[in-house]
């Protein structure tokens, strides 16, 4: 009988690994569903850590979220080589702003992430299963995208509350993930909370994924991802007439160093 169901489950795992072979599309698929399966099943199993140790919704809860997440890179033969870290060691509040390719990122995140940040997420996010919750339990700042008008609001709660709790504030301020190698326009909601706050702009660049991974051509191989923290941008003195200016220079700076990491001559 045992014989039997090791039998099953050897020929089942030869089937998938000639599908993975002989399809990309296959292997692709394979490749995501699992990196997903790890994000659920490991908050599941987090959530009552996180309430044991810290109680409930807060901060701290990202330092056991980060020690989980970070082992999951080496199920996808991925490497981080991290530059600058010395720069996230300014007093006080910061406002991180980085690009965002895809949902791999969330490894690079975690890879970085200082203590006592919390993140700015998209609300559709809050009811992905125990992934939502995981994330609801770190402290993460949802907003509607939708609503231009109730994003700025949470937005202005988080620069005065940033202050009065000593927290740094993470935004993808592309406000989508976009994994073509270039940037997007950004958004200003980032820089108008730097500016009413007057905390400082940390600026943190990915080197592109395109050579590994491209959902497009169900490309998904090992890679190395070149991470660097830039020296942050001063805001103190700036007032919201200063916020396009602020913008624009992060923007330049960010993107001439995606470029530089990833081996392309900018334009
Ligand atoms: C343990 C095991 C397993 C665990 C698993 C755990 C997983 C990991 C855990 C934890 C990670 C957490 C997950 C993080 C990842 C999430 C990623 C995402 O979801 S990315 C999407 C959301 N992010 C954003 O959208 C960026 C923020 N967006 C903005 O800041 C926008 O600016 C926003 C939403 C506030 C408005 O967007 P607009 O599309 O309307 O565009 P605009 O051009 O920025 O604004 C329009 C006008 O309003 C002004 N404005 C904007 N904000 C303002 C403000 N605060 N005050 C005054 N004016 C403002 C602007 O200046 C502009 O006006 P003028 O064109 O300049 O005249
Ligand atoms: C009800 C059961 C549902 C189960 C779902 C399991 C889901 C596992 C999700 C793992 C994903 C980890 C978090 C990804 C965060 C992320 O990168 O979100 C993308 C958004 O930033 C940008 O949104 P978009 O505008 O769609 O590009």
């Amino acid at each position: 009988m045992e014989l039997g169901w090791l039998l099953w489950g050897a020929a089942v795992l030869l089937l998938l690994h000639v599908l993975m072979e002989l399809s990309p599309a296959v292997n692709f698929a394979l490749r995501i569903g699992f990196y997903y399966l790890l994000f659920f099943v490991c908050s599941a199993f987090t959530v009552p850590v996180c309430l044991l140790v810290n109680g409930g919704r807060t901060v701290k809860n990202m330092r056991i979220i980060k020690t989980v997440v970070k082992t999951f890179k080496y199920f996808f033969g991925l490497r981080f080589e991290v530059k600058g870290r010395e720069n996230f060691e300014v007093e006080g509040p910061a406002i991180i702003v980085s690009n965002h390719q895809s949902i791999l990122d969330m490894m690079g995140l975690m890879e970085v992430l200082p203590d006592d940040c919390v993140q700015v997420a998209k609300k559709e996010l809050m009811y992905a299963g125990t992934v939502g919750l995981i994330i609801y339990l770190g402290g993460v700042i949802f907003i509607n995208r939708k609503s231009t008008s109730s994003a700025k609001m949470v937005m202005a709660e988080v620069a005065k509350t940033m202050a009065t709790d000593n927290v740094k504030v993470w935004v993808y301020p592309e406000g989508t993930r976009n994994c073509t190698g270039d940037l997007l326009p950004f958004k200003k909601g980032a820089f108008h909370i730097a500016v009413q706050a007057q905390v400082p702009v940390i600026p943190v660049v990915y080197s592109s994924f395109t050579t590994f991974y491209n959902p497009k051509k169900n490309l998904f191989t090992s890679g190395k991802i070149k991470v660097e923290v830039l020296p942050p941008i001063e805001t103190k003195g700036l007032t919201s007439d200063d916020v396009s200016d602020l913008t624009d220079r992060c923007y330049r700076t960010m993107r001439e160093t995606l470029f530089r990491l990833s081996g392309r001559p900018g334009e």
